[in-house]
């Protein structure tokens, strides 16, 4: 069983080749393989390249092994991932995901550097995954835990909700997405970031993953917060969102439709050992 390890600023994946690999990738050996202490560690495993007419596909797994319907770095590691190997020449290229399509497009020739066009952002609760009554939840009171935060509900094919506050931290949002992650607010679990703004063109997040917990950048991620923060008047439709692990940059148009643009890079090749495999703990 072979793997590749690339990183979008400090948010690292595990390509998985389903082409040139036979082994079995089920729940039990995707949290084998990204347990950062007995495994190789990752923020999760892009599995693919699978073909849907014509157009590549990818399947994103996050560490506890349940599947995401989307990943912002995921794709452009996939990206990048699909030129190295040689799967494709071309500057732009579609990339199909279980929430929705991606064009991407390499900005320069070794593809470190990519934007994303990664379609249209949405306030509706029942496309954010919300339960309850139809609506917009932008600043709505939710209780994660002790207490209750103004909460903004997003989906970017997969569900996130955003907290602006005056000052963040990694043990702050901790310590809420140690709550709202599994709350009953949302149908299948949920994305946290709290966001500061630091001007009308400059945010600041921390991030709580669904099926992942505290991780130093995301592309949905930084696409919900920026989608926020300009909703709610906070900053520009142009906006840079800084993370622990670096930055992406991220612009929307009158309709919603969201372009992020960053750096991925290539980390090493992995080959599990026969010890690895047949480990049961
Ligand atoms: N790191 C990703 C998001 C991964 C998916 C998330 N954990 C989920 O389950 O929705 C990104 O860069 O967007």
């Amino acid at each position: 069983m072979k793997f590749e390890k690339y990183h979008g600023i400090g948010n690292d994946y595990l390509v998985y080749d389903c082409q040139k690999n036979t082994g079995e990738l089920d729940g039990e050996m995707i949290r084998k393989v990204c347990d950062r202490n007995f495994g190789v560690g990752s923020d999760g495993i892009l599995a693919g390249p699978y073909i849907e007419d014509g157009e590549f596909a990818v399947r994103v797994f996050n560490p506890d092994g349940s599947e995401a319907k989307r990943a912002g770095n995921g794709i452009r590691i996939f990206a990048k991932y699909l030129k190295d190997a040689g799967y494709t020449l071309s500057e732009r290229l579609n990339i199909r995901t279980k929430g929705g399509k991606v064009q991407v497009r390499f900005l320069n020739a070794d593809g470190t550097r990519i934007q994303a066009d990664m379609g249209k952002l949405s306030f509706s609760s029942k496309e954010a995954g919300l339960v309850g009554e139809p609506r917009e939840a932008l600043g709505e009171k939710m209780v994660f835990g002790p207490s209750s935060y103004d909460c903004s509900c997003v989906s970017m094919g997969n569900t996130h909700c955003v907290i602006p506050m005056a000052e963040i931290s990694r043990e702050k949002v901790c310590k809420i997405g140690a709550f709202s992650e599994r709350s009953d607010y949302f149908e299948d679990r949920v994305n946290t970031q709290i966001m500061k703004v630091l001007d009308k063109n400059n945010i600041q997040i921390e991030i709580f993953e669904r099926g992942v917990g505290y991780t130093l950048a995301s592309g949905t991620s930084s696409c919900a917060a920026a989608g926020v923060a300009f909703r709610l008047g906070l900053a520009d439709s142009d906006v840079m969102v800084h993370m622990p692990g670096g930055k992406l940059w991220i612009q929307i148009d009158e309709d919603w439709r969201v372009k992020m643009t960053g750096s991925v890079q290539s980390v090493c090749r992995i080959e599990m050992t026969e010890d690895f495999l047949r480990f049961e703990p």
